[in-house]
Order: C-alpha cells, then structure tokens, then sequence
C-alpha cells in the first residue's frame, strides 16, 4: 500500500481499463480473492489511521463496494474494534462476491445495525464504487450527510460515493481519506476528484501489472538538471513575451520576468502598448524591444499575456515564425474566433514546430465552440479534443491540470492548489512553459515540468505569506533544476 505524492509519476485507469484489469486479474485467482485483499487492506489502513478507534461506522452500499466494506469489518473486529455496519441493499440483488463477504461479516459476528452509531471515531465509505451511476439516492445521501457533518476522519473505499471514476465529477460524499484499490482512477485527481478524496492512498491487490494500457498517467517531479560550467547564456536560449496591451503590461512582464528567473538565457518584453516605457527597473534583465525587431525564428514565443485585442495583429507572424510557442488568454480568444488563425496554428503541427496553448476551461470552451461547464465535465476528454483538433500541446488548466499532446498519454499535473486562483499566476506560467521551451526541443515534456514546479511553489509557499504572482515569477529559480543546454 502506497501513500500518494506528488514526486513519483502513477498510471491512472478509467472505469472500463479498471473493469477489464479486474476480470483479467479474476480470471488468474481463486473466487472472491481481490475482494478480501480488498476487505484487509481497508481494514488495515483504518486501523493505521485510527488505532486507538472504538467505535468504526462503515456503510455499506448495495454492490461490491459494499462487500469491501463487509470484509473489512470483519477484520476490525477480529481485531477487537466495535465495527458497526449498516448497509442499504437487497440481498437478493447483491453480486456474488458482495453476498460472499456479507456471510463471512455475519459469521463473524459483525453488527448490521438498522441506523447509523450515535457516535463513531472512524467512518469508513463502502456504499458505492465504480458502479456509481447517478446521485447519491435517500439513505445513502442521509448517511454521506452525517459523515460530512462530522469532524472524524472518513475513508473512503475505492473512491469517495458519487464521484465519476472517469471525469472526477458528480455529487461526491466527502472523505479525508480515500483508499483506491486495483488501480487509481483519474477522477481523484482532476475536477472535483481532489477535494473530495482528501488523502489518497493506493493498494494494488498483488495485480503489479495491470493488464490495459493506462489512460492516463499522474505526473511524477521532472528531472533536474545541472547546468555544465562551460555554458553560456547562448546554450538556454531565447524567449520573448508578446503581450501587454495598453494598461495590461503587468501580465507581459509577469511573464517575462518568470521566463527570466526560470533560466531562459535571454528574455525580451515585447509590449503591444504603444507608449510602454522601454525600461523595467524592478527587472532591469529584461530587454523591452518591439516584437517586429526581433527573429522570433530563434526563439521561445509567449504570446498573449495582457494582450487584449492587439495581439491579433501580431499573430499572423507569430504563428508563422516563432520556433516554439506558448499560447495564452487573450492569443487563444483570437484564434478561437478568427479561422485564419485557427489554420495558421494548425500548420505549426505540419511543421514540427512545438506549440503549446494553456487555456483555463473558459478559453478552452471558447476554442471548442462549448461551455466551461461542459469542459469541466470532462477534462482529459476536452484536452483529448482539442489537440486532435488543432495538433498542438494543450495544457487545461484548474485543479488537476491536464496536460495532453500528440502522440501522448495525457498526464495529470499532481501539484497546485487554490492559491494559485489569483491574477496573473498564469501569467507566470506561460513564461515558465517559455523558459523550458527555450532550453528543450519538446513541447510535451517541457509543459509538463513547467506546470509540476509551478504547482510545487504554491504548494511550498509560506502559510502566511500572500502568493502573489509577482513574488510568484521571482521564486522560480530555487524551486528546480536548471533545463539542459539544446
Ligand atoms: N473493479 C475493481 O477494480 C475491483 C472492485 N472492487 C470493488 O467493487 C467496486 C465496484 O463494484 P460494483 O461494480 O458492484 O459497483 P458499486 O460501486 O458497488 O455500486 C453498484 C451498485 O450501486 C447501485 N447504485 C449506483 N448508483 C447509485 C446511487 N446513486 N444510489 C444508490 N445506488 C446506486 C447500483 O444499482 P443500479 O444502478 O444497478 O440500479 C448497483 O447496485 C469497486 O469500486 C471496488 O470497491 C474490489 O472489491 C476488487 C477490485
Ligand atoms: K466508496
């Protein structure tokens, strides 16, 4: 049993990959097999959460979820705990493995008791599982009520009742912690799945080698590299930020100035307002230039911090010339309402140029002609869409962000969290996806790393300490390692 961090990469299976790794691992098992490993390593994990619990509530629902919960309260009461089960389901329509665990919860004296215990020092969530197929219904919903309600710790089994395995969406009951079993599933980690899962934990059931191919993966850390004495600012290349429209500079320096600190070699601002003074003094590095100036053919483009409407004029050419780019906010509203520039972005991808867009679910709605609501739905499904649709890399922003590409296995990003819901943190990001892009030919690889540190600093920012995202951009460099020289 593992406990889940954000330093080492885990494949993540949806609900059919997770039905098919089950019945290939059934088929090489005695019956009922998984579903005790199942029982114990749930029991074992409450009792490490809580060992000194008397009381145990586990509810239990009406398919196999609920024979997990069965299982393991038998175990919690070989063990000496009082394991008090209720359980919402019809005997008769239990599945076999469920009605197995029930007999052997029975045998074992364990009580299904008709109400919920007045007090409890553990909850433990077996009423639904994969099979979660609408909102919570009556007593399921009553009991997912009173274990919010109270301040005890609940674990979840296999995911917290309600939650899509798949999207991490539906009404999900509230856990602290939630044990995943067989595989992880990519609703824990995306939409709602990571408010509702608390801690996350993973027991494998002995299956080491899942038999599909995961759908998935949870980033890991990427890897840090030194940079070699015999370097120079040469070898990390060139970004340049196009943005910063009349009374929008902040968002094209913020983007420059994290570009900067993330170890690009050169970094220019290329503001679109006209009367922009030609000098940062809290960033004298920068070099202010007009972005026609410059041969962005050699270059790491960021282009649309703060830029309002200006950009477009400046997208034609930077679509067409910039060596790999970054796309943000107001670039992204352009191209999705203008076909020319949808064209342009799509030849990129004939050109092996690495592109990377980073919308937030808003741009990415507007990009496939739907609702943010509708993006959220289905995270990893609208990353999917839209780099089928515009061949490009695709970073979804939000909690849990997806990062999808040609070619590859969407990743969930594994660190953040909600401090980052602040004004011009994406700022920041796009230069840092910028700054990698400067240094590594990959655009995958290198919004990959950019988005896992900028998460890391917001998850190791000072408790009382605001993140803004100025001090945000200046606390790039500690946090990671130095890109790899071209
Ligand atoms: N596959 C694995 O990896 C392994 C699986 N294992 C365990 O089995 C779990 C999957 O079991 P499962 O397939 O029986 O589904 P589960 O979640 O128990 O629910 C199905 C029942 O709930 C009902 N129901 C649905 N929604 C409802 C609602 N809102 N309110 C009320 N009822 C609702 C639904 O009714 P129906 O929709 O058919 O009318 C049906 O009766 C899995 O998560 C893991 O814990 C491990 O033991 C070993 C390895
Ligand atoms: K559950």
């Amino acid at each position: 049993m593992d406990r889940i961090r954000p330093h080492r990469a885990w494949p993540l299976f949806d609900t059919a990959a997770s039905r098919a790794i089950e019945r290939a691992s059934a088929g090489h098992l005695p019956p009922h097999a998984l579903m005790q490993r199942a029982g114990l390593a749930v029991a074992r994990l409450a009792l490490a959460l809580a060992p000194h619990a008397r009381t145990i509530w586990l509810a239990c629902g009406p398919g196999n979820n609920g024979g997990d919960g069965f299982e393991a309260a038998m175990h919690l009461r070989s063990w000496g705990k009082n394991a008090i089960v209720t359980w919402s389901g019809d005997e008769g329509r239990l599945p076999q493995d469920a009605r197995a665990s029930l007999q052997r919860a029975r045998a074992a004296d364990v009580r299904v008791a008709p109400h919920p215990p007045a007090e409890w020092d553990l909850a433990v969530d077996a009423m639904l599982g994969l099979g979660a197929a609408r909102p919570l219904e009556a007593t399921l919903a009553q009991w997912a009520t009173l274990m919010a309600a109270d301040a005890r710790p609940v674990l979840a089994v296999d995911l917290p009742s309600g939650l899509d395995a798949d999207t991490g969406g539906g009404h999900p009951a509230r856990a602290s912690h939630t044990l995943a079993l067989l595989t992880l599933k990519p609703g824990l980690f995306t939409a709602g799945g990571r408010d509702a899962a608390g801690e996350i934990w993973f027991d494998d059931l002995g299956i080491a080698e899942p038999a599909a191919r995961p759908t998935a993966w949870l980033a890991g850390a990427p890897p840090e590299v030194v940079r070699l004495h015999a370097s120079h600012k040469g070898s990390y290349g060139d970004v340049a930020v196009v943005g910063g429209a009349a009374g929008m500079g902040g968002a094209a320096l913020l983007a420059a100035t994290a570009a900067l600190h993330g170890g690009a070699g050169r970094v220019f601002a290329c503001l679109l307002d006209p009367v922009a003074a030609g000098f940062d003094s809290a960033e004298p590095a920068l070099m202010l230039r007009r972005w026609d100036s410059l041969d962005l053919s050699a270059m790491a483009v960021a282009c649309g911090c703060g830029g309002g409407d200006a950009v477009r004029a400046a997208l034609p050419t930077v679509l067409a010339t910039a060596r790999a780019l970054v796309l943000d906010a107001d670039a992204l509203n352009a191209i999705a309402a203008d076909t020319q520039l949808e064209s342009l972005l799509k030849a990129r991808a004939r050109r092996a140029r690495p592109t990377v867009l980073t919308p937030h679910p808003l741009e990415a709605g507007r990009l496939l002609g739907c609702t943010a609501a509708e993006v959220q739905a289905d995270r990893l499904g609208a990353g999917r869409e839209l780099v089928q649709r515009l061949g490009c890399v695709v970073v979804l922003k939000g909690s849990g962000t997806v990062i999808a590409g040609p070619g590859r296995t969407p990743l969930l990003n594994p660190t953040g969290n909600a401090r980052l819901a602040s004004a011009g943190t994406g700022d920041v990001l796009a230069g840092l996806v910028a700054s990698h892009l400067a240094a590594m030919p990959d655009g995958f690889d290198a919004a990959a790393a950019a988005v896992y540190e900028h998460g890391r600093l917001a998850d190791h920012w000072p408790r009382r300490q605001a993140l803004t995202a100025s001090a945000l951009a200046r606390a790039v460099a500690p946090e990671r390692g130095w890109p790899a020289p071209l």
